[in-house]
């Protein structure tokens, strides 16, 4: 006897595996959030349809045909075997199943009764998705008898002949269609991958069950057609039994099975034959008895006894009959009551699917509570922790707080004593600031009187080497420096020693530009004490009247290391004083005043003295340009050097036919008493003084020469007039009445070494001489004008020799 179970029940289900995730997992999530499923659709809206489990699991038993079929058909199953593709899905992508896949065809016991159905399911569409799609002459409707899984749906499959595949069901689901009539159909799955669109293959691997018999295995749709491609596997044979379903299941093996659309065909033409060869096996199992005509006794014996057994086994097999019948009864029964527990089961299973989901979603947001809590107490206990921190921290500050108290009180005291101290502080400060003051000013005063004690016009004497023409002609010497230290030189004729003369300073002509400047560098801090300071050049052509006043870039003259002296002092005094610098230079030039700082290519004003305050004379519209250092002043300097008026003399090529005045304005501050001074350095490098016989000029050059010692000799009268300190200077006619005033003088007188210049050495040193002579004797003050303008015309005359 064969099982009278025609199929087993499928497994139960557990909640895990009908959700296809992990409850603590956060794949719950991403599922619902997933942009591949519709975000309208939940689980619970799409509840499976309840199944007819009265037929589903009703059982036909026949002693006839026996569990398993008959021979013929179980032979024709053999043949049946086979994987169909529709000739739609041949034509458009000609491919076949992956050697793992396979199909599986069984037939299983049927009743013939030829009954008409076709079914055509557009799997996942609802009735809203429109009208029935027909495919190859079939009509497919709406999405029905299905259980579990959910709808999904894609825009990417547009083509109207694919349209069929645009929704689909996902996840493990069975579809179950009752009141078929019993026979064979073909059954035709349609599938198409919408869902993992980019691959790769082996996300999605699933079975296919018919009437619980694995069908199809191990099918990956993306390995066989790639995405959003169709894959039809069809004639599928399924035998459906008198009060039976048909049913399709599709289980997962890796990821969640798919389907697109799913059709039933009755298969009449396998029923026919089957019912054929069942009514011949009826008829070749229960042949007609008829009763044999039989001579001999014991044979008739025999015939009755076995007639008799043959009524007993026939009485007995209406009997086993009948059993079966109440068995089958019982069973129906039974059966009915299986269903019930099935139903009720299933009822439960649903209801544990969608407690598990609920679980899993709490077990979710425990999960999150939980770690939220978790963070919240480590951040209490570090709260805690800094709060006990804090607190040792407000004990330690109240303890210094109150030591701090107990400071204050000393400490008002000490301020108390500081302010007092302060108070006298300020007022010594006051008296120290004021005595400063008072020194400083002292200190000037005493400065002052040392230079007036030493002159106020000075003379230092310098000697330039014999060149290297002299040399050659074999020049001598006509000056003696042995006794220079003492500021004496003496005069030679002819190796005759004829006169000595005394000055501030004697230099020879191995004195340096650094021996000329140590004794000229105290005129620097008169400037910033606010006296005007006047030093110039006087002497022949060609003794280095230029040479000690500029210098050369190798040697500095007397012009750039006052000046550097200046700022340097500046410098030094920047805390209590505050000084301005400007710069003007011009030059005097035939009686007439030029402003070397306006370019050349400028129309040149005739500049005019004039007065400005008594006793000081200032160059209208003189350009003045301010400078904050040294390099600034010199660069200015040089600009207005360099536009001088220069000339070429039997004495010299390059000589200077203008007198070059340098003036440096010097604003003070004193910024502790606010006094404000304004006072002039002068630096002029004369013209050379020659004799217009001696230097055989004509035409210009000696209207020129005659120019300059006209002014030279007016430039002694401005000396003279400076020595008297006189207010009104009575030779307005020179350029000279510039260095006018309050001014402390130095005159370099130069004289040339050789014997051949000596009557204009003689000349130079005896006008040097008298100049400081007049200024330095007490005589001074008692100066007799009339030997005052002796000299003057002494000098004259002999510049106009
Ligand atoms: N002390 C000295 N040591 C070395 N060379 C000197 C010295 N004095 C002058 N000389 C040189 O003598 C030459 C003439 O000097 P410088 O031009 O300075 O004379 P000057 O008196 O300015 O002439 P002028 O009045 O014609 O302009 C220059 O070549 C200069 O370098």
């Amino acid at each position: 006897m064969a099982d009278p179970v025609s199929s087993p029940p499928p497994p139960l289900p557990n909640g895990r595996s009908l959700l296809g995730f992990s409850l603590t997992s956060p794949d719950l999530v991403i599922c619902a959030g997933s942009p591949d499923l519709m975000s309208n659709n939940t689980i619970f809206q799409n509840s499976p349809e309840i199944l007819d489990r009265n037929k589903y699991y009703s059982t036909e038993l026949s002693l006839d045909n026996g569990i398993s079929g008959s021979p013929e058909s179980r032979a024709k199953e053999e043949t049946s075997r086979s994987v169909k593709f529709s000739p739609f899905c041949q034509t458009f992508y000609n491919k076949e199943l992956s050697p793992d896949s396979s199909i599986e065809l069984s037939l299983q016991g049927a009743i013939p009764a030829p009954l008409p159905g076709v079914i055509g399911i557009n799997v996942g569409c609802t009735t809203d998705d429109g009208a029935v799609t027909v495919v190859d002459g079939l009509s497919f409707g709406k999405d029905s008898c299905f259980h579990g899984g959910d709808t999904v749906r894609t825009n990417a499959v547009e083509d109207e002949r694919l349209s069929l595949y645009q929704t689909a069901r996902m996840g493990n689901f069975s579809y179950c269609f009752g009141g078929l009539e019993a026979g064979d159909y073909d059954v035709a799955l349609h599938f198409a991958e919408i869902v993992f669109t980019n691959g790769p293959p082996g996300l999605r691997v699933f079975d296919v069950f018919l009437q619980d018999k694995k069908v199809v295995s191990h099918l990956d749709i993306y390995a066989q057609v790639g995405a959003n491609n169709p894959l039809v596997i069809s004639d599928l044979k399924a035998c459906v039994g008198r009060g039976q379903d048909l049913r399709v299941r599709f289980e997962g093996l890796i990821g969640s099975p798919i389907l697109s659309a799913i059709s039933i065909t009755k298969d009449d033409s396998a029923c026919a034959g089957e019912e054929a060869l069942l009514a011949k096996r009826m008829r070749s199992q229960v042949p007609e008895c008829e009763s044999p005509k039989i001579s001999d006794p014991e044979m008739e014996e025999d015939y009755q006894t076995l007639l008799s057994a043959y009524e007993s086994q026939k009485s007995k097999l209406t009997e086993t009959r009948k059993a079966l019948e109440e068995v089958n009864r019982e069973n129906m029964l039974k059966t009915k009551e299986c269903q019930e527990a099935w139903k009720t089961l299933e009822d439960l299973q649903n209801e544990l699917m969608r407690k598990s989901m609920h679980v899993g979603s709490l077990a979710f947001a425990v999960e999150g509570q939980v770690k939220e809590k978790s963070k919240w107490f480590s951040a209490l206990k570090d709260l805690t922790r800094k709060l006990q921190i804090m607190k040792g921290d407000q004990i330690k500050l109240s303890e210094e707080a109150r030591s701090y108290k107990a400071c204050m009180v000393d400490m008002n005291g000490m301020m108390s004593i500081i302010q007092s101290t302060m108070k006298h502080q300020v007022h010594v400060h006051g008296d120290l600031m004021k005595k400063f003051v008072e020194g400083a000013k002292e200190r000037k005063e005493l400065y002052n009187k040392v230079l007036e004690l030493k002159g106020n016009i000075r003379v230092f004497c310098r000697c330039r080497p014999l060149n290297s023409e002299e040399v050659a002609a074999g020049a001598s010497m006509a000056i003696d420096f042995e006794s220079a230290r003492e500021g004496e030189l003496t005069v030679f004729s002819n190796g005759i020693p004829r006169r000595t003369f005394k000055f501030d300073s004697v230099f020879s002509p191995q004195a340096n530009q650094a021996d000329v400047f140590e004794d000229t560098a105290a005129f620097a801090t008169s400037v910033l004490d606010g006296y005007n300071v006047c030093i110039f050049a006087y002497g022949q052509t060609g003794t280095g009247k230029t040479f000690t006043m500029e210098g050369t870039k190798e040697a500095r003259g007397v012009n750039y290391r006052t000046l550097e002296e200046l700022f340097h002092i500046i410098k030094e005094r920047e805390k209590l004083f505050r000084y301005e610098v400007s710069v003007s230079v011009l030059e005097v030039y035939n009686e007439q005043i030029r402003d070397l700082l306006v370019s050349s290519s400028q129309p040149t004003a005739t500049l005019e003295i004039r007065q400005a305050v008594e006793g000081q004379h200032c160059v209208q519209g003189l350009v003045e340009a301010r400078v904050n250092n040294v390099h600034e002043a010199w660069d200015v300097l040089q600009t207005g050097s360099t536009a001088r008026t220069v000339g070429s003399t039997n004495a010299n090529d390059h000589s200077s036919r203008s007198h070059c005045l340098h003036c440096v304005m010097v604003k003070g501050e004193n910024l502790l008493n606010n006094e404000c001074t304004r006072s002039r350095l002068w630096l002029v490098d004369l013209a050379g003084s020659e004799r217009v016989a001696k230097t055989e000029v004509q035409g210009e050059r000696l209207k020129e020469t005659q120019s300059i010692n006209r002014s030279l000799a007016a430039l002694g009268d401005v000396i003279f007039s400076l020595a008297n300190k006189s207010a009104h200077t009575p030779f307005r006619s020179t350029k000279f009445m510039l260095l006018g005033g309050d001014s402390k003088t130095l005159m370099f007188v130069q004289i040339s070494p050789n014997e051949s210049d000596l009557s204009e050495t003689l000349c130079s040193l005896n006008f040097a001489s008298r100049v400081r002579g007049v200024e330095l004797g007490p005589a001074k003050r008692q100066l007799d004008t009339s030997e005052l303008v002796k000299y003057k015309q002494m000098v004259r005359m002999f510049l106009t020799i």
